[in-house]
């Protein structure tokens, strides 16, 4: 088969998936809207993987959750569906004030910066989350996983998106690269686990296969 082909079973296989397992959401809906209105990039997580994120977090009952990388809010409104108090940050004001009005009403709190400069001050203050989303900057994202086992409580999970996707349009990607995946490897506070997906989220070829990496972060007592 084609990718083309697959590109289109994916396509129905999705279509499918969202019209039998998703609930409508006038919040959620009213955020892509509002974010499209404005212009933002459309790079949100897909809706089912909005569904996966917020079972995953009741799974663990997350009360609290970090999110790198906030957009228009779209992922902090799963989160904060599930009770859980939400903490985003968003480098880009225009995308702040955007999240601000699509977070309306819920438990959610975005703090403009950068996020290598916000997380040692979330570090310093003493905080710890349940769950940590990292969806913002590719080039980061290991500095962004080391702040993340530091600021996520012994059984709380730590999900780093588009790291397939990433290791795909890698130049360099080879056996014996260096990688998030191998660096993670290395981190004896977490085991971690990488979920390859297939989706056509995004609508194009070269986007459908991606994956996340998803990490628990252990206590001394597993050592
Ligand atoms: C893929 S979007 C996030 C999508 C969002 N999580 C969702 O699914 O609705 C990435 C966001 O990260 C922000 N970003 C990029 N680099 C950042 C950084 N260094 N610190 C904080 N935010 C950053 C971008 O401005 C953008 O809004």
């Amino acid at each position: 088969m084609s990718s083309t082909d697959k590109l289109h079973q994916a396509g129905k296989i999705h279509a499918q998936a969202r019209t039998s397992l998703l609930r409508s959401n006038s919040q959620l809906d009213r955020a892509l809207s509002n974010s499209k209105s404005h212009d933002l990039p459309p790079i949100t997580i897909s809706p089912l993987q909005g569904q996966y994120l917020a079972i995953q977090c009741q799974l663990i009952n997350a009360k609290s959750v970090l999110e790198i990388g906030t957009l228009g809010g779209y992922s902090s409104i799963w989160f904060a569906s599930t009770g859980a108090k939400v903490t985003s940050i968003e480098i880009n004001p225009k995308h702040r004030d955007v999240a601000l009005e699509n977070t309306k009403g819920l438990d959610v709190e975005i703090i403009l910066g950068a996020a290598l400069d916000v997380l040692p001050s979330l570090a310093a203050g003493g905080r710890k989350f349940d769950f940590i989303f990292i969806d913002a900057d590719w080039g980061e994202q290991w500095d962004y996983f080391q702040w993340a086992v530091k600021l996520t409580r012994v059984g709380g999970c730590i999900y780093v998106d588009n790291v397939v996707r990433e290791l795909l349009e890698s130049e360099n990607l080879g056996e014996h690269e260096e990688s998030l995946v191998t660096k993670v490897g290395k981190e004896k506070k977490v085991t971690a686990t990488l979920i390859p997906t297939v989706s056509d989220h995004k609508g194009t070829a070269q986007e459908m296969f991606d994956g996340f990496l998803l990490a628990v972060v252990k206590g001394d007592y597993y050592e």
